[in-house]
Protein backbone atom coordinates (compact mmCIF):
# COMPACT_ATOMS: atom_id res chain seq x y z
CA UNK A 1 0.00 0.00 0.00
CA UNK A 2 1.38 3.65 -0.82
CA UNK A 3 2.29 6.15 2.07
CA UNK A 4 -1.28 8.19 1.99
CA UNK A 5 -1.74 12.12 0.80
CA UNK A 6 -2.01 14.10 3.73
CA UNK A 7 -4.36 17.26 3.60
CA UNK A 8 -4.03 19.44 6.98
CA UNK A 9 -7.35 21.18 8.41
CA UNK A 10 -7.73 23.27 10.65
CA UNK A 11 -9.58 21.75 13.70
CA UNK A 12 -10.56 24.80 16.09
CA UNK A 13 -10.72 28.40 16.33
CA UNK A 14 -10.67 31.14 13.71
CA UNK A 15 -9.80 29.11 10.60
CA UNK A 16 -11.67 25.90 11.28
CA UNK A 17 -15.74 26.78 9.94
CA UNK A 18 -14.44 28.55 6.90
CA UNK A 19 -11.38 25.56 6.49
CA UNK A 20 -14.21 23.50 6.01
CA UNK A 21 -16.64 25.30 4.02
CA UNK A 22 -13.89 25.92 1.64
CA UNK A 23 -13.25 22.42 0.43
CA UNK A 24 -17.01 21.59 0.85
CA UNK A 25 -17.51 24.49 -2.03
CA UNK A 26 -15.18 22.79 -4.01
CA UNK A 27 -16.77 19.95 -4.15
CA UNK A 28 -14.48 17.94 -1.73
CA UNK A 29 -16.50 17.10 1.14
CA UNK A 30 -14.81 16.07 4.42
CA UNK A 31 -15.62 13.43 6.40
CA UNK A 32 -15.29 12.65 9.85
CA UNK A 33 -16.01 8.08 9.81
CA UNK A 34 -15.57 8.21 13.64
CA UNK A 35 -17.36 11.03 14.40
CA UNK A 36 -16.91 14.74 15.56
CA UNK A 37 -13.75 13.75 17.97
CA UNK A 38 -12.00 12.28 15.28
CA UNK A 39 -8.54 14.04 14.63
CA UNK A 40 -8.28 11.91 11.07
CA UNK A 41 -10.64 12.33 8.09
CA UNK A 42 -11.45 11.28 4.82
CA UNK A 43 -12.44 13.05 1.26
CA UNK A 44 -15.19 10.94 -0.18
CA UNK A 45 -13.91 10.01 -3.62
CA UNK A 46 -10.43 9.92 -2.94
CA UNK A 47 -9.37 7.00 -1.08
CA UNK A 48 -5.68 7.72 -0.59
CA UNK A 49 -6.08 11.03 1.43
CA UNK A 50 -6.05 11.02 4.75
CA UNK A 51 -7.32 14.46 6.90
CA UNK A 52 -5.10 15.72 9.44
CA UNK A 53 -7.45 17.86 11.84
CA UNK A 54 -4.88 20.22 13.81
CA UNK A 55 -4.69 23.37 15.29
CA UNK A 56 -3.64 26.17 12.74
CA UNK A 57 -0.36 26.72 14.64
CA UNK A 58 0.64 22.81 14.29
CA UNK A 59 -0.75 22.94 10.79
CA UNK A 60 2.39 25.48 9.69
CA UNK A 61 5.16 23.37 11.64
CA UNK A 62 3.73 19.83 10.59
CA UNK A 63 4.01 21.68 6.68
CA UNK A 64 7.73 23.03 7.82
CA UNK A 65 8.78 19.46 8.41
CA UNK A 66 6.90 17.45 5.94
CA UNK A 67 4.40 15.42 7.23
CA UNK A 68 1.32 17.09 5.86
CA UNK A 69 1.57 17.29 2.17
CA UNK A 70 -0.60 20.62 1.71
CA UNK A 71 -2.57 22.22 4.12
CA UNK A 72 -4.71 25.65 5.83
CA UNK A 73 -3.49 28.22 7.88
CA UNK A 74 -2.42 31.37 8.64
CA UNK A 75 0.80 33.19 6.72
CA UNK A 76 1.10 35.03 10.09
CA UNK A 77 1.99 31.65 11.61
CA UNK A 78 3.86 30.48 8.30
CA UNK A 79 6.13 33.46 8.53
CA UNK A 80 6.92 33.49 12.17
CA UNK A 81 7.58 29.64 12.52
CA UNK A 82 9.41 28.54 9.49
CA UNK A 83 12.81 30.86 8.80
CA UNK A 84 12.89 30.70 4.62
CA UNK A 85 9.48 29.90 4.32
CA UNK A 86 9.26 30.58 0.75
CA UNK A 87 12.18 27.82 0.41
CA UNK A 88 10.29 25.40 2.29
CA UNK A 89 6.61 26.27 1.68
CA UNK A 90 4.58 26.90 -1.28
CA UNK A 91 1.70 29.73 -0.46
CA UNK A 92 -0.33 27.90 -3.63
CA UNK A 93 -3.60 30.69 -2.59
CA UNK A 94 -4.97 33.06 -0.53
CA UNK A 95 -8.67 32.05 0.75
CA UNK A 96 -9.75 35.28 1.58
CA UNK A 97 -10.82 34.45 5.08
CA UNK A 98 -8.69 34.70 8.70
CA UNK A 99 -8.00 37.60 7.48
CA UNK A 100 -5.81 39.95 10.41
CA UNK A 101 -2.88 42.04 11.06
CA UNK A 102 0.21 41.67 12.66
CA UNK A 103 0.57 44.84 14.51
CA UNK A 104 3.07 46.90 16.80
CA UNK A 105 0.99 48.86 19.14
CA UNK A 106 1.65 51.12 22.18
CA UNK A 107 -0.16 52.67 24.86
CA UNK A 108 -2.53 55.58 23.24
CA UNK A 109 -1.15 57.60 26.22
CA UNK A 110 1.50 58.21 24.51
CA UNK A 111 0.41 60.39 22.33
CA UNK A 112 4.00 61.58 20.85
CA UNK A 113 4.63 58.17 19.70
CA UNK A 114 2.85 57.73 16.32
CA UNK A 115 5.42 56.02 13.97
CA UNK A 116 8.76 53.55 14.12
CA UNK A 117 10.73 56.40 14.15
CA UNK A 118 9.28 57.55 17.33
CA UNK A 119 9.33 54.85 18.62
CA UNK A 120 12.95 53.91 18.12
CA UNK A 121 13.64 57.67 20.01
CA UNK A 122 11.46 56.40 22.94
CA UNK A 123 13.16 53.05 23.54
CA UNK A 124 16.50 55.16 23.38
CA UNK A 125 15.45 57.52 25.90
CA UNK A 126 14.30 54.81 27.85
CA UNK A 127 17.18 53.01 28.13
CA UNK A 128 19.42 55.82 28.86
CA UNK A 129 16.81 56.99 31.69
CA UNK A 130 15.91 53.63 33.55
CA UNK A 131 18.99 51.39 32.93
CA UNK A 132 17.23 48.47 30.90
CA UNK A 133 15.92 48.02 27.84
CA UNK A 134 11.71 48.38 27.00
CA UNK A 135 9.88 45.24 26.82
CA UNK A 136 7.57 44.19 23.84
CA UNK A 137 5.18 41.32 24.92
CA UNK A 138 4.34 39.05 21.82
CA UNK A 139 4.17 35.46 20.57
CA UNK A 140 5.39 37.01 17.03
CA UNK A 141 9.01 36.96 18.31
CA UNK A 142 10.78 36.19 14.65
CA UNK A 143 8.80 38.51 12.71
CA UNK A 144 9.08 41.51 15.65
CA UNK A 145 12.58 41.08 15.30
CA UNK A 146 12.94 41.30 11.78
CA UNK A 147 10.47 44.08 11.57
CA UNK A 148 12.25 46.03 14.38
CA UNK A 149 15.84 45.41 12.85
CA UNK A 150 14.44 46.79 9.57
CA UNK A 151 13.33 50.01 11.51
CA UNK A 152 16.55 50.58 13.02
CA UNK A 153 15.16 49.81 16.52
CA UNK A 154 17.30 48.11 18.92
CA UNK A 155 16.75 48.99 22.48
CA UNK A 156 14.02 46.38 23.33
CA UNK A 157 13.78 42.95 24.56
CA UNK A 158 11.11 40.18 24.31
CA UNK A 159 9.09 39.43 26.54
CA UNK A 160 7.43 35.72 25.26
CA UNK A 161 3.47 36.01 25.87
CA UNK A 162 1.43 32.76 25.79
CA UNK A 163 -1.77 34.82 25.39
CA UNK A 164 -3.64 38.11 26.52
CA UNK A 165 -1.09 39.92 25.05
CA UNK A 166 -3.05 42.74 24.90
CA UNK A 167 -3.02 42.81 28.86
CA UNK A 168 0.61 42.90 29.50
CA UNK A 169 1.20 46.87 29.38
CA UNK A 170 -2.11 47.66 31.71
CA UNK A 171 -0.49 44.91 34.12
CA UNK A 172 3.38 45.74 33.75
CA UNK A 173 4.59 42.78 32.24
CA UNK A 174 5.71 44.80 29.30
CA UNK A 175 5.70 48.72 27.79
CA UNK A 176 4.12 47.56 24.48
CA UNK A 177 3.31 44.57 22.18
CA UNK A 178 3.36 42.47 18.73
CA UNK A 179 0.03 40.86 18.27
CA UNK A 180 -2.89 40.03 15.58
CA UNK A 181 -5.98 42.02 14.98
CA UNK A 182 -8.61 42.27 12.92
CA UNK A 183 -11.21 44.25 14.22
CA UNK A 184 -9.15 46.43 16.82
CA UNK A 185 -11.86 46.22 19.66
CA UNK A 186 -8.99 44.38 21.77
CA UNK A 187 -6.60 46.94 21.55
CA UNK A 188 -9.10 49.51 21.78
CA UNK A 189 -10.37 47.61 25.05
CA UNK A 190 -6.85 47.68 26.46
CA UNK A 191 -5.99 51.77 25.70
CA UNK A 192 -3.51 50.73 23.12
CA UNK A 193 -2.88 52.02 19.75
CA UNK A 194 -1.42 50.88 16.23
CA UNK A 195 1.66 52.56 14.89
CA UNK A 196 1.11 54.44 11.72
CA UNK A 197 3.84 52.23 9.97
CA UNK A 198 3.56 49.58 12.36
CA UNK A 199 1.49 46.73 10.94
CA UNK A 200 4.56 44.07 9.90
CA UNK A 201 2.12 41.29 8.14
CA UNK A 202 -1.25 41.41 6.57
CA UNK A 203 -2.35 38.11 6.81
CA UNK A 204 -4.95 35.40 5.64
CA UNK A 205 -5.72 31.51 5.88
CA UNK A 206 -3.81 30.48 2.71
CA UNK A 207 -3.74 27.24 1.05
CA UNK A 208 0.36 25.75 1.43
CA UNK A 209 2.11 22.88 0.31
CA UNK A 210 5.22 21.67 1.89
CA UNK A 211 8.06 21.15 0.03
CA UNK A 212 10.19 18.61 2.44
CA UNK A 213 6.68 15.97 1.97
CA UNK A 214 6.96 13.01 -0.33
CA UNK A 215 6.17 14.16 -3.39
CA UNK A 216 5.63 10.79 -5.12
CA UNK A 217 4.10 10.32 -8.31
CA UNK A 218 1.02 9.71 -6.72
CA UNK A 219 0.92 12.04 -4.34
CA UNK A 220 1.43 14.20 -6.96
CA UNK A 221 -1.21 12.76 -8.85
CA UNK A 222 -3.57 13.27 -6.01
CA UNK A 223 -2.37 17.03 -5.09
CA UNK A 224 -3.46 17.27 -8.87
CA UNK A 225 -6.99 16.19 -8.37
CA UNK A 226 -7.62 18.15 -5.27
CA UNK A 227 -5.85 21.55 -6.91
CA UNK A 228 -8.21 20.92 -9.79
CA UNK A 229 -11.06 20.81 -7.89
CA UNK A 230 -10.43 23.91 -6.14
CA UNK A 231 -9.24 26.04 -9.22
CA UNK A 232 -12.46 25.02 -10.82
CA UNK A 233 -13.96 26.37 -7.91
CA UNK A 234 -12.18 29.71 -7.66
CA UNK A 235 -12.58 30.39 -11.70
CA UNK A 236 -16.09 29.57 -11.25
CA UNK A 237 -17.17 32.31 -8.60
CA UNK A 238 -15.07 34.84 -10.61
CA UNK A 239 -17.74 34.77 -13.37
CA UNK A 240 -21.25 34.60 -13.92
CA UNK A 241 -22.39 32.94 -17.13
CA UNK A 242 -24.03 35.03 -19.50
CA UNK A 243 -26.28 33.58 -22.73
CA UNK A 244 -28.12 35.57 -25.36
CA UNK A 245 -28.73 35.01 -29.05
CA UNK A 246 -29.22 37.95 -31.64
CA UNK A 247 -28.33 38.94 -35.28
CA UNK A 248 -26.03 41.38 -34.71
CA UNK A 249 -23.59 39.38 -32.67
CA UNK A 250 -20.15 39.71 -33.89
CA UNK A 251 -16.65 39.38 -33.31
CA UNK A 252 -16.09 43.01 -33.22
CA UNK A 253 -18.85 43.49 -30.42
CA UNK A 254 -17.10 40.83 -28.30
CA UNK A 255 -13.52 43.12 -28.45
CA UNK A 256 -15.84 45.75 -26.98
CA UNK A 257 -17.60 43.40 -24.31
CA UNK A 258 -14.02 41.87 -22.88
CA UNK A 259 -12.63 45.85 -22.99
CA UNK A 260 -15.11 47.49 -21.32
CA UNK A 261 -16.26 44.56 -19.08
CA UNK A 262 -13.65 42.00 -18.61
CA UNK A 263 -15.75 39.19 -20.15
CA UNK A 264 -14.42 36.22 -21.88
CA UNK A 265 -16.24 34.29 -24.56
CA UNK A 266 -14.86 30.30 -22.99
CA UNK A 267 -16.43 28.95 -26.01
CA UNK A 268 -15.78 31.23 -29.03
CA UNK A 269 -17.42 33.61 -30.63
CA UNK A 270 -21.03 33.76 -31.14
CA UNK A 271 -22.29 30.79 -33.79
CA UNK A 272 -23.87 31.36 -37.31
CA UNK A 273 -27.35 31.89 -35.43
CA UNK A 274 -25.77 34.76 -33.07
CA UNK A 275 -25.90 32.40 -29.41
CA UNK A 276 -23.48 33.38 -27.60
CA UNK A 277 -22.03 32.29 -24.13
CA UNK A 278 -19.89 34.67 -22.05
CA UNK A 279 -18.03 34.89 -18.71
CA UNK A 280 -18.28 38.10 -17.03
CA UNK A 281 -17.07 39.42 -13.46
CA UNK A 282 -20.34 40.04 -11.35
CA UNK A 283 -19.65 43.68 -10.88
CA UNK A 284 -20.06 44.30 -14.53
CA UNK A 285 -23.46 42.20 -15.34
CA UNK A 286 -25.44 44.52 -15.69
CA UNK A 287 -23.17 47.34 -17.97
CA UNK A 288 -23.12 43.93 -19.97
CA UNK A 289 -26.51 43.14 -20.31
CA UNK A 290 -27.35 46.86 -20.99
CA UNK A 291 -24.71 47.20 -23.85
CA UNK A 292 -25.86 43.44 -25.65
CA UNK A 293 -29.58 44.69 -25.22
CA UNK A 294 -28.66 48.08 -27.00
CA UNK A 295 -27.08 46.05 -29.63
CA UNK A 296 -30.34 44.13 -30.44
CA UNK A 297 -30.33 41.70 -27.94
CA UNK A 298 -33.95 41.07 -26.57
CA UNK A 299 -33.02 38.53 -23.58
CA UNK A 300 -30.23 37.80 -21.64
CA UNK A 301 -29.89 35.12 -19.00
CA UNK A 302 -27.15 35.21 -16.21
CA UNK A 303 -26.68 32.42 -14.30
CA UNK A 304 -23.84 31.70 -11.42
CA UNK A 305 -21.23 28.92 -12.07
CA UNK A 306 -20.64 26.18 -9.68
CA UNK A 307 -17.59 25.02 -11.43
CA UNK A 308 -15.46 25.75 -14.32
CA UNK A 309 -12.85 23.15 -15.79
CA UNK A 310 -10.02 24.26 -17.72
CA UNK A 311 -7.08 22.60 -19.31
CA UNK A 312 -4.94 24.57 -17.77
CA UNK A 313 -5.06 24.26 -13.74
CA UNK A 314 -2.90 27.88 -12.32
CA UNK A 315 -2.76 26.51 -8.87
CA UNK A 316 -1.26 22.86 -9.43
CA UNK A 317 1.14 24.75 -12.12
CA UNK A 318 2.42 26.82 -9.75
CA UNK A 319 3.05 23.95 -7.34
CA UNK A 320 4.68 21.92 -10.39
CA UNK A 321 7.08 24.64 -10.82
CA UNK A 322 7.87 24.88 -7.01
CA UNK A 323 8.71 21.65 -6.83
CA UNK A 324 11.50 21.17 -9.52
CA UNK A 325 13.28 24.52 -7.91
N1 LIG B 1 -8.76 38.18 15.08
C1 LIG B 1 -7.90 37.20 14.97
N2 LIG B 1 -7.12 36.90 16.00
C2 LIG B 1 -6.25 35.89 15.93
N3 LIG B 1 -6.07 35.12 14.85
C3 LIG B 1 -6.80 35.37 13.78
C4 LIG B 1 -7.75 36.40 13.78
N4 LIG B 1 -8.33 36.40 12.61
C5 LIG B 1 -7.77 35.42 11.90
N5 LIG B 1 -6.81 34.79 12.57
C6 LIG B 1 -5.99 33.69 12.07
O1 LIG B 1 -6.30 32.49 12.76
C7 LIG B 1 -5.11 31.83 13.15
C8 LIG B 1 -5.40 30.88 14.27
O2 LIG B 1 -5.86 31.57 15.36
P1 LIG B 1 -6.65 30.87 16.50
O3 LIG B 1 -6.46 31.68 17.72
O4 LIG B 1 -8.01 30.57 16.06
O5 LIG B 1 -5.88 29.48 16.58
P2 LIG B 1 -5.98 28.40 17.66
O6 LIG B 1 -6.90 27.33 17.21
O7 LIG B 1 -6.22 29.08 18.97
O8 LIG B 1 -4.53 27.76 17.57
P3 LIG B 1 -3.46 27.70 18.69
O9 LIG B 1 -4.02 26.80 19.73
O10 LIG B 1 -2.29 27.13 17.97
O11 LIG B 1 -3.30 29.14 19.13
C9 LIG B 1 -4.18 33.00 13.44
O12 LIG B 1 -2.85 32.65 13.48
C10 LIG B 1 -4.50 33.89 12.26
O13 LIG B 1 -3.84 33.43 11.10
O1 LIG C 1 -8.79 42.74 16.81
P1 LIG C 1 -9.78 41.78 17.40
O2 LIG C 1 -10.92 41.51 16.48
O3 LIG C 1 -10.24 42.22 18.76
O4 LIG C 1 -9.08 40.34 17.55
C1 LIG C 1 -7.80 40.18 18.09
C2 LIG C 1 -7.74 39.21 19.22
O5 LIG C 1 -8.17 37.91 18.83
C3 LIG C 1 -7.13 36.96 19.05
O6 LIG C 1 -7.27 36.24 20.20
P2 LIG C 1 -8.15 34.91 20.27
O7 LIG C 1 -9.59 35.29 20.45
O8 LIG C 1 -7.86 34.02 19.10
O9 LIG C 1 -7.65 34.25 21.59
P3 LIG C 1 -6.23 33.56 21.86
O10 LIG C 1 -5.29 34.68 22.14
O11 LIG C 1 -6.50 32.71 23.05
O12 LIG C 1 -5.87 32.76 20.64
C4 LIG C 1 -5.86 37.79 19.08
O13 LIG C 1 -4.83 37.17 19.82
C5 LIG C 1 -6.31 39.10 19.67
O14 LIG C 1 -6.26 39.06 21.06
MG1 LIG D 1 -5.77 31.25 19.48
Amino acid sequence: MTAPFVLAVPSKGRLQENAEAFFTRAGLSLAKPRGARDYRGTIAGLDNVEIAYLSASEIASQLARGMVHLGVTGEDLLRESIPDADKRVLLIDSLGFGSANVVVAVPQAWIDVRTMTDLDDVTTGFRAQHNRRMRVATKYINLTRNFFAAHGVVDYRIVESAGATEGAPAVGTAELIVDITTTGATLAANGLKVLDDGVILRSQANLVASREADWSTEARETARVILDHIAARARASKFREVRTRFAGCNEALLTEAHNRFGVVAPFGGPTSSGMLTLHCPPMHLYALGSFLREHGADTVSIASLDYVLDRENPLFAKLEAFLRQ
